[in-house]
C-alpha cells in the first residue's frame, strides 16, 4: 500500500492564528486525498478561548485525515525574568516546544507505517521549527495569518538592517516599503519595530529564517492585495495566496454565555441598523476610554452590539477579561445601560462570524486584526477603524489608505501591550466616534458598495476557477513533491 504524504501542522495559540490555519488544514486537505495532517497544539499560556476551541475541535473531529497531538506542557519563567516584549515572550514561549514537537514527530509520525512526513508547516511565530524539520530532512513552509503587505514589511526587514542596523524610529519622515503604494508613516509601525525590548531583533529573526522555508502561505487573496503580490515578483521565496480563511462554522464551538440572547436581539432589529464593535483576542479599553465610547454610541443614536472586555492586570501573561452585569454598570456611565435599552446590548466574547453574518448588522467598529478584517469584507460589513496592538495600526493604514475599504477612525491609536491600553493617554472622544459610526453606517456611503464587491471576490477566490483555489493547488503540487 502506497503510504499518505503527512505534514505536521505548528500553529500559534492564538485565534487569530490558530483558527485560519485549521481553516488551511481543511481546504488542504479537500484538494488531495493523499495528503493527511497531524496538528500540535500546544496549550496556551494566556489564552482561555484557544484552549476551548482546540478541546472542541478534538471532541467534534470526524475526519479520519486530520489528527491533534496535544503537547506537554512547557512552564514559562517567573514573571520577572520574562522579556519586555510582549512579541519576543510569544516567540521565546514557542521555541521552547521544539524538544516536543521533534518528540511527538518521532513518537507518532516517523513510527508509523501508514504515512511518510512530507514536511512542517509553522506558524510565522514558530519559525524556530524550521530546525526541526532540517533535522529531519523535510521541508517546512511558513504559515502567515495576516496579510500580504504586512508580510512584505517582514521581508523587507533583513534587507534594511544590512544598511541601518537599529529598529524604525517613531520621528522618521515616512517610510518607502515595497509592499505598500503609499509611504507608511512612522507612526502606523508595529510598536515592535520600533522599541527594542528585544521584539525588534526577534521579529528580525522570525524574518530571516522565513528565507529558508520553501515557500511562504499567506492568508489573503491576490484580488485584495495585487499591489503588495507584485511586490513580491522579484523574490526567490514563492508566496502562496491562499486565503480568505474563514472558519465559518467551527467558532460556534467556543461557547459564549451571551451567544442565543445576541442572536435574538439581533433578530429583532431591522436590516442594517446595528453597528457592531468588537476588538480581537485581546482588546480591552481603559475605564475612561469605554466613557467615551458610550457617550459616542449614544449621542449617535445608531443601535449598537459591543463585545466590552475589560484590561488586564499589569501582569504580560494576563488576558483581558469578560464582564458580568454588574461591571458593566461599573464602568460604563450613570444609567447608559438604562437609557439604551431596547436599542443597544453589551456582551462579552461575541459570537463574530455568526454577527457579521446578520442582516441586522450594518457596520463594525474593529481593532482591524486581519481575521476579523476578512470576515468583515466576507459579510460586505464596511468596518471603522480603531487599531489597538500588534500589526493593527498598519492594518488599518492598508484598509483605509491603501484599499479604500474602511472609514478612518484612528489609523495610530495604540496601546501599550497585548491589551493594556489607556496608560497613554491617547483617548479617542465621543464625538469622533460619533461622527465615525455615523458615517459608516450611511447607506450611501461608497465604502459600502466597495467592500460589497470585494466581498464577493473573496468568495470567488475559494472556489474552482478562483486565485486561492489555483495557488492551493500549485502548493499541493510542491508539497508532494511533483514540482
Ligand atoms: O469577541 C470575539 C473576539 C474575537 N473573535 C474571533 O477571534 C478572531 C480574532 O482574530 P483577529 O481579528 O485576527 O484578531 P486577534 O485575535 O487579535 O489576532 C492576532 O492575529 C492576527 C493574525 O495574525 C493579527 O492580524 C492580529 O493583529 C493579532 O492580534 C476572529 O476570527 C474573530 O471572529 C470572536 O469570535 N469573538
Amino acid at each position: 500500500m502506497k503510504k499518505r504524504a503527512e505534514l505536521v501542522f505548528v500553529p500559534a495559540p492564538g485565534m487569530g492564528h490558530l483558527v485560519p490555519m485549521v481553516e488551511f488544514v481543511k481546504h488542504l486537505l479537500d484538494t488531495d486525498e493523499r495528503l493527511s495532517v497531524t496538528i500540535l497544539v500546544i496549550k496556551p499560556a494566556f489564552s482561555p478561548a484557544v484552549h476551548t476551541y482546540t478541546q472542541a475541535l478534538d471532541t467534534a473531529n470526524t475526519n479520519t485525515r486530520i489528527r491533534y497531538i496535544h503537547l506537554p506542557h512547557v512552564e514559562t519563567p517567573p514573571p520577572e525574568q520574562l522579556p519586555k516584549s510582549p512579541e519576543k515572550l510569544f516567540s521565546d514561549f514557542l521555541e521552547s516546544y521544539k524538544f516536543h514537537v521533534e518528540s511527538a514527530i518521532t513518537d507518532h509520525v516517523l513510527s508509523s507505517s501508514f504515512v511518510e512526513l512530507a514536511g512542517l508547516v509553522v506558524d510565522f511565530f514558530c519559525s524556530a521549527m524550521i530546525d526541526v524539520a532540517n533535522k529531519f530532512g523535510v521541508p517546512s513552509y511558513i504559515f502567515f495569518p495576516s496579510n500580504a503587505a504586512f508580510l512584505g514589511l517582514m521581508l523587507y526587514l533583513p534587507d534594511r538592517h544590512t544598511q541601518i542596523e537599529s529598529e524604525f524610529n517613531k520621528s522618521d519622515p515616512d517610510y518607502s516599503i515595497p509592499s505598500y503604494a503609499n509611504p507608511v508613516p512612522a507612526c502606523v509601525l508595529p510598536s515592535v519595530l520600533v522599541n527594542e525590548h528585544g521584539g525588534y531583533t526577534s521579529f528580525l529573526n522570525h524574518a530571516r529564517r522565513f528565507r529558508e522555508s520553501k515557500g511562504i502561505i499567506v492568508n489573503t487573496f491576490a484580488e485584495l492585495e495585487s499591489y503588495a503580490m507584485n511586490s513580491f515578483s522579484l523574490e526567490a521565496l514563492p508566496v502562496y495566496t491562499v486565503g480568505p480563511l474563514i472558519d465559518l462554522i467551527g467558532q460556534a464551538r467556543v461557547q459564549s454565555d451571551d451567544r442565543d440572547k445576541i442572536m435574538k436581539w439581533l433578530d429583532e432589529q431591522p436590516p442594517s441598523s446595528v453597528i457592531f464593535l468588537c476588538f480581537g483576542s485581546f482588546g480591552s479599553f481603559s475605564p475612561a476610554q469605554l466613557v467615551e465610547m458610550a457617550s459616542g454610541l449614544e449621542q449617535s443614536g445608531i443601535r449598537f452590539l459591543w463585545s466590552i472586555r475589560l484590561p488586564p492586570q499589569k501582569d504580560i501573561l494576563a488576558m483581558p477579561s469578560d464582564c458580568d452585569e454588574d461591571d458593566y454598570e461599573d464602568v460604563l456611565p450613570d444609567g447608559f445601560l438604562k437609557r439604551t435599552k431596547g436599542r443597544g446590548m453589551v456582551c462579552g466574547w461575541a459570537p463574530q462570524v455568526e454577527v457579521l453574518a446578520h442582516k441586522a448588522v450594518g457596520g463594525f467598529v474593529s481593532h482591524c486584526g486581519w481575521n476579523s478584517t476578512l470576515e468583515s469584507l466576507w459579510f460586505g460589513v464596511p468596518i471603522v477603524t480603531w487599531p489597538i496592538y500588534a500589526e493593527q495600526q498598519i492594518n488599518a493604514f492598508e484598509i483605509v489608505r491603501e484599499l479604500g475599504l474602511g472609514v478612518e477612525l484612528r489609523l495610530d491609536y495604540s496601546g501599550n501591550t497585548f491589551g493594556n491600553v489607556g496608560d497613554s493617554g491617547d483617548l479617542v472622544t465621543a464625538a469622533e466616534i460619533e461622527r465615525a459610526v455615523r458615517c459608516v453606517m450611511d447607506t450611501e456611503n461608497v465604502v459600502r458598495e466597495r467592500v460589497r464587491e470585494m466581498g464577493e471576490k473573496s468568495r470567488k477566490a475559494l472556489v474552482d476557477g478562483g486565485s486561492s483555489f489555483a495557488s492551493l493547488v500549485c502548493l499541493v503540487e510542491d508539497m508532494l513533491g511533483n514540482n
